[in-house]
């Protein structure tokens, strides 16, 4: 069996507000849909793989692009266009997705 991902990377304009606690969810694609629950993860930028805090899995759903609202918006601390916008760019033409609920620890 494959061991847990202990490291998660965000883009670093978010990471201030997954530090915070305003951003509590991110949303991935199959190759980062392997997080599990109750695990501690460490979080880095993307850009600059600097350390900015840790986080404790709370659960990961499949979800596809299509479902996406403002509900999962406002979890994600952005206006709904622009994470659509963002995950387009991420995930081109990838319908399947995966929801990554998180706290701070
Ligand atoms: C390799 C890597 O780090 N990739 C990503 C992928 C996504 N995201 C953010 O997650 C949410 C849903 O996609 C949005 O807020 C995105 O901006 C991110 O920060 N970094």
């Amino acid at each position: 069996m494959k061991a847990a991902p202990t490291k998660i990377t965000f883009f670093e304009f978010l990471t201030p507000f997954v530090a915070s606690g305003k951003k509590t969810i991110t949303i991935r694609d199959e190759s980062e849909c392997h997080y599990v629950p109750g695990t501690q993860v460490e979080v880095f930028t993307l850009e600059t793989d600097i350390k900015v805090c840790d986080i404790e899995i709370e659960s990961v759903n499949p979800i596809q692009f299509s479902e996406i609202n403002e509900f999962h918006a406002e979890q994600e601390y952005l206006e709904l266009g622009r994470l659509k916008e963002i995950i387009s760019e991420v995930y081109p033409n990838t319908e399947q997705l995966y929801v990554i609920s998180y706290k701070l620890v």
